[in-house]
């Protein structure tokens, strides 16, 4: 906006430092980290893309949405209707992005998707975003369903076992590693040995948004990397609220992708990851309880912490694990 007014005297000191000021913004937007974020979309309430646009934003990335399907609401209510995106429809949207020369991008997310057809193309689509920029970072998000339960068509496993091997980044939780690697996750241990099966097939950074071993007071989530031949494994003991949230996993996959790459450093991310996640989970149980826990009322409180997102205050920590 500077630049508007300098027309009568463009050699004045004030008038260059506005230029400098104003160069200086332009590089600070060329900096700016872009994400190509496909999950779901949902009219009311915050799962997938509603749920990851937000942090993404304020934590100062770009996001360029593509919705997976546009739903009602989440599945966990009585009823969910609306459409699904279908391979053709997806081919478009990248078309369109690719003649127009929008399709450098920095990071994909991929989380919610419903159909296998879908699926299938983000293998080819990883490859042709890491032609554009060979630095890209993928994280994938494998989002099969919970607590045993499959809430996607079982035909999306076989693609997400290959899907897994080309990403940079993998969100899993307890259910999905199980299914991911077939061998039953009972114990840390288990859970570790799941883990090495991952980082043999390809994949170099491992988080574990959440897994539960009998334990009340405490869910454990899980982060291992292989990175230029170092090992790094944590462990973070998350205090359970006593109850189940949706759209959790969708938020801690962005806030992962996020913090790893304003920091560089597992530890980190994980800590931010969490403790934002417990703020905001706080803060929507807190509101719950006061005034009912329906499924609408359940919705994360996104919106009402902004502050908590751009500030996470590190309440609980992460320890290494040796591992070799
Ligand atoms: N009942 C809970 N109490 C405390 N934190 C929770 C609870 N449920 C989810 N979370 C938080 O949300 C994150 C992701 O949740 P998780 O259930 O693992 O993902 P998903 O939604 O993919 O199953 C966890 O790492 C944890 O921080
Ligand atoms: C449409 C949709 N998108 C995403 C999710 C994933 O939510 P979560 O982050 O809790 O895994 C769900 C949960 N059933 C869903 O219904």
């Amino acid at each position: 906006m500077g630049i508007l007014n300098l027309g009568n005297n463009p050699c004045s000191l004030e008038s260059k430092a506005l230029i400098d000021q104003e160069i200086s913004y332009e590089i600070e937007m060329n900096d700016t980290p872009r994400v190509l974020s496909i999950q779901s979309h949902v009219v009311s309430g915050y799962v997938g893309n509603k749920s990851a646009t937000l942090p993404l934003q304020l934590l100062g990335f770009d996001v360029d949405v593509i919705n997976s399907v546009q739903f009602s609401n989440h599945t966990g209510y009585k009823v969910t209707k609306g459409p699904i995106l279908s391979d053709t429809d997806l081919d478009e949207l990248i078309q369109g992005l690719a003649i127009n020369g929008l399709d450098t991008y920095s990071h994909l997310l991929t989380g919610y998707i419903g159909s296998p057809q879908v699926l299938n193309r983000i293998a080819s689509l990883v490859s042709d975003l890491k032609s554009k920029n060979p630095h890209l970072i993928y994280v994938c998000d494998p989002v099969m369903g919970d607590n045993g339960k499959l809430y996607v068509r079982s035909e999306l496993l076989p693609i997400y076992k290959e899907l897994v091997t080309i990403a940079d980044i993998i969100t899993p939780n307890q259910f999905e590693v199980e299914l991911l690697t077939d061998k039953k996750v009972s114990t840390i241990e288990d859970a570790w040995d799941a883990i090495d099966i991952l980082h043999q097939r390809g994949c170099k950074t491992v988080v574990i948004s959440s897994t539960e071993f009998g334990n009340d007071d405490y869910l454990v989530a899980m982060a291992s990397s292989h990175a230029d031949g170092h090992r790094r494994a944590l462990t973070i003991n998350i205090p359970k609220l006593p109850t189940s949230f949706t759209g959790t996993g969708d938020l801690f996959a962005a806030l992962i992708l996020a913090w790893m790459h304003k920091t560089n450093n597992l530890k980190s991310a994980l800590e931010n990851s969490i403790n934002t996640l417990q703020a905001v989970l706080k803060k929507t149980w807190d509101y719950a309880k006061a005034v009912g826990d329906s499924r609408h009322n359940m919705e994360l409180k996104l919106v009402q912490s902004k502050n908590l997102i751009e500030n996470p205050q590190r309440v609980v920590f992460a320890v290494d694990v040796n591992k070799s």
